[in-house]
Parts: structure tokens; sequence; C-alpha cells
């Protein structure tokens, strides 16, 4: 199984590159990185923190998606719809992290999922998943009439986009079980003379600092009694490993757009 990482450089980028390097059956395609990154030519190895590995860093993206079976994107909103536009036109399966898009280059991915198999979550670590399922059956269990939902999350410092993917994916599966649409229940900003909370809504709060990886809690409130469910990440590894094999899992499916869920059977 061959799998091509882009913005292998970022955070992110790097932790994928030693997760497919340490995958008995998975074979590193390439890396990629924008024109002017001072680590372009590099050894893919060294970058991802290993032994050598004798391919070096390029800039061309088309190539990567020609020589991949499957190709891990978490870049940026933009980034991302140029990828899916690739793994359309190559038929190449595409696994995306990124969070965070906006409607058109959600578009983009949909538009592609039509030729190539597309598999998306805002977050790939199995803890997480579980905890979409599990929020899912208790927001539906407990009803909006007693129950105020409240999702927090915190993030480090150079998180680019808020509420997180997660916590966003998060207040989807708590509006799925109550059988509403998120959009018309969100309230992910409050500042001022706010009024009191409105019955049904899910809010959101958002925490930056330091080199927190990812912590999401969702928080059943009534009057009287509380319920929390937290997922806290201690490294950016659980979600390399989902993406892997998401990766591996994506490379034997034909075209759609398919969720975490799916490649763990949740
Ligand atoms: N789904 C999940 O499980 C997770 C999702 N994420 C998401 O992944 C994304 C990346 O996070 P992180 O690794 O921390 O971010 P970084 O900023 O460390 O990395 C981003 C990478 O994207 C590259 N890039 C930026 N713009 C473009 C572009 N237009 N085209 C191609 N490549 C581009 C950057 O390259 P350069 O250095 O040249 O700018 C860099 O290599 C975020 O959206 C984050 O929320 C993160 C963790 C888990
Ligand atoms: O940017 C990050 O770091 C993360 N982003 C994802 C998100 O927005 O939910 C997942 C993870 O929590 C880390």
């Amino acid at each position: 199984m061959r799998i091509g990482i882009v913005g292998c450089g970022g955070r992110m980028g790097r932790m994928l590159m030693r997760e497919v390097l340490d995958t008995p059956g998975a074979t590193l395609s390439g890396g990629t990185m924008r024109p002017g990154n001072p680590d372009l030519g590099k050894d893919l190895g060294t970058l991802a923190g290993l032994e050598p590995a004798g391919i070096v860093s390029t800039g061309d993206v088309d190539a990567l998606f020609a020589a991949s079976d499957a190709v891990i994107d978490f870049t940026t909103p933009a980034g991302t719809a140029a990828h899916a536009a690739l793994a359309g036109r190559h038929d190449t399966a595409l696994v995306v992290g990124t969070t965070g898009l906006a409607p058109d280059q959600q578009a983009a991915i949909d538009a592609a999922s039509k030729t190539a198999a597309l598999v998306q979550a805002p977050n790939m670590s199995l803890g997480v998943n579980l905890l979409l399922a599990l929020v899912e059956d208790v927001a539906r269990t407990l009803g909006p009439d007693v129950w105020d939902i409240e999702i927090v999350e915190m993030h480090h410092r150079h998180k680019v986009d808020a509420p997180s993917g997660t916590a966003l994916g998060l207040g989807r599966a708590a509006a799925a079980g109550r059988g509403v649409d998120l959009a018309a229940v969100s309230d992910r900003v409050r500042d001022g003379h706010t009024g009191a909370r409105e019955a049904g809504h899910i809010g959101f709060a958002t925490l930056r600092g330091g080199d927190v990886v990812g912590d999401h809690t969702v928080i059943f409130a009534a009057e009287g009694e509380r319920i929390e469910l937290t997922h806290k990440a201690g490294s950016r590894a659980i979600f390399a490993r989902g993406a892997v094999r998401a990766a591996i899992w994506a490379g034997g499916k034909g075209p759609g757009l398919y969720s975490m869920r799916d490649v763990l059977g949740l």
C-alpha cells in the first residue's frame, strides 16, 4: 500500500510520515511541501525523526497523487480543496483530517468523492470516535427539556480554527441524538448581556494555550446534577495511527465519502 503525505513538514505531517514508515505493509510514496519551504529536498525519514528513508520531500503534488494508492492530508482548508480535486482526477484515495473548511471547500471534497474514495473526520482517534457515538446516545436518552448541553475544548496556542472540528462534530452528534440540526441550535459565541440560556441550544467554549494536543468535554447539565464526558489527547500519534488505518481501509473502497466511524465500524 503506497501512502503519500501532503504538507509533510507540518506538526501532523511529520507524525504521519513516522506512522507510515512504522506500519508493516505500508510504503511511504512521498511527501510534499510548498515552494520556498526550507526543508524541501530533505530526507523524509530524517524529517520524521527516524533513520533516513532514502526519499526526499518535493513540491510536485500531482506526481505524489499519481504515485500513491492513498494520500493523507492534514493541511489547511485551501490546500485540502486543491488536494481533493487531484484525488478525484487521479482516482487516488484521500484521507482528510483538515478542519475549519468553508462550504465551497467542503464542496470540493463532495465532488471528488464521486470518483475517488475519501475518508474525512475532524478527529481520527479511536477514543473521540467512540465518544461521538456515546454523546449521540446520551443526548437521545436525556432529551432537551431538562438537560443543557455545553461543549468545551482546549488546544495549543498555534491552532487557527475555532471551535475545533472535533467540538463541532460532537455538537452534530448531540444534535443528531436530539433529532435537530446543529446550525439551528448552536451558540458558538457568548459575550456581554446575552440573556438567559435558550432551552435546547448547544453551547461551545474555546480555550487556547501552551502545547495542549486536544481536550474535549461534553457537559450535560440539569438542575442538581451534571454528566461530563471527556477525551484528552496525550500525543498526536493517536491521530496519525487512525489516519494510516483509514488510508489502508480506503485503498480497497470504491468512490464515496466515508467517515472514521465507517473505518472503525462504530
Ligand atoms: N482530524 C484529526 O484527527 C486532526 C486534525 N488536525 C487538523 O490538521 C490540520 C493541520 O494541523 P497541524 O499539522 O497542527 O498544522 P501545521 O500548521 O503544523 O501544518 C500545516 C501544513 O499544511 C501545509 N500547508 C499550508 N497551506 C497549504 C496549502 N495551501 N497547500 C498545501 N499545504 C499547505 C503547511 O506547509 P507550510 O509549512 O509550507 O506552510 C504545513 O506543512 C488542522 O486543520 C488541524 O485542525 C490536527 C490534528 C488531528
Ligand atoms: O489543530 C489541532 O491540533 C487539532 N485539530 C482537530 C480539531 O480541530 O478538532 C483535532 C485535534 O483535536 C487536534
